[in-house]
Formats: C-alpha cells, sequence, structure tokens
C-alpha cells in the first residue's frame, strides 16, 4: 500500500529563522512560504535530492501543531508523509485494521494540491502519518 515518502516535516517556531537556516547554514533549495488556512499551518518546502523535507509553523487559533510546539518550544520531526496510489482505499483498508483516521475522515485537499489524510501517532510507534495520494 505504501510508495515513497513524500515528505518528512518538522514543526518550527519561526518559518522564516528555519527558512534561513536550510537556504544559508545547511545549503538547500527552499520554496516560497505558502499559507494553508485549512490546515491551520503555513509551509515551506526544502527541495532535496530524494523527497522534501516541510517546515511547517503554526496559522490560526486553532492550529494542529499547536500543542506540539507548546511541548517542543524549538521545534521537533512531526509527520511523515507516504504516498498511496488510491487514499481511498487506503483509508478503508486502515479503518478496518482499527488505525484512526484523524478529523471528519475525508480527505483534505493538501499542500501539494493532492488529497491527504492523518492517522494517530498512537496507532504507529509514536508517529504521526500523512498519507497524499500520488
Ligand atoms: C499541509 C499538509 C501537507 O503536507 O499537505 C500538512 O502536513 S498539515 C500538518 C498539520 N496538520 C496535522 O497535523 C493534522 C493532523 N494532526 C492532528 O489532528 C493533531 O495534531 C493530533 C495528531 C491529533 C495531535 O493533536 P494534539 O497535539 O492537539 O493532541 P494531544 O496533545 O492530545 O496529543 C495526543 C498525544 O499525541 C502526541 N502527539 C501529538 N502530536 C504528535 C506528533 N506530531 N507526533 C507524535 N506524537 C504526537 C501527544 O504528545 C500526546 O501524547 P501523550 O498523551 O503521550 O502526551
Ligand atoms: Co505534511
Amino acid at each position: 500500500m505504501l510508495g515513497r515518502v513524500n515528505h518528512i516535516a518538522i514543526a518550527v517556531p519561526d518559518l522564516a529563522v528555519a527558512t534561513a537556516a536550510y537556504r544559508d547554514t545547511l545549503g538547500a533549495a527552499v520554496s516560497q512560504p505558502q499559507a494553508l488556512p485549512e490546515h491551520g499551518v503555513t509551509v515551506v518546502f526544502v527541495e532535496l535530492p530524494n523527497t522534501k523535507v516541510e517546515l511547517l509553523q503554526p496559522l490560526g487559533a486553532t492550529s494542529p501543531i499547536a500543542a506540539f510546539l507548546e511541548k517542543n518550544p524549538s521545534g521537533g520531526m512531526h509527520h511523515i508523509c507516504y504516498e498511496v496510489d488510491d487514499i481511498l482505499i487506503a483509508r478503508d483498508r486502515l479503518v478496518e485494521a482499527g488505525a484512526r483516521v484523524l478529523g471528519d475522515g475525508q480527505p483534505k485537499t493538501g499542500a501539494h494540491g493532492k488529497p491527504v489524510l492523518f492517522l494517530h501517532p498512537k496507532d504507529f510507534f509514536g508517529t504521526l502519518i500523512e498519507l497524499e495520494q500520488a
């Protein structure tokens, strides 16, 4: 069911500082910031030869990453995003296996304009999983 790693996400308290560190100190290509109000985050993508790193900063009063940053004030690894061929087939198989799909269970449009879903970190060994339709 799982395909490629699409991205690894890091929650950060200050997106401009984190973007500059990846661009200037680590020497990576970085995107412009993209506000995603439906997801409660602003994102910057770090483009790597084999995958991407997604830098996340909270957006709005009810960001899903707010509690995470309270517990990890200097930032931390937040989720890993795997590609799947068919997100609804993947979702139904996971629900049948007892995994908790977050939110209302319906895919939202993610940062790449494709459907995404999230799986509860406690069901997958302490790691929040995002699925993105390839
Ligand atoms: C744009 C899109 C894209 O790429 O296309 C994105 O990525 S949007 C990226 C942002 N969107 C999302 O993350 C959407 C899905 N996430 C959520 O619904 C939420 O963040 C939850 C995963 C439900 C966590 O919510 P919240 O932190 O408010 O709940 P909580 O404090 O009760 O946490 C419940 C337990 O899970 C742990 N926990 C929370 N977030 C975690 C994470 N990222 N990785 C590992 N563990 C995590 C907490 O420490 C706590 O454990 P203890 O009880 O042991 O202390
Ligand atoms: Co993501």
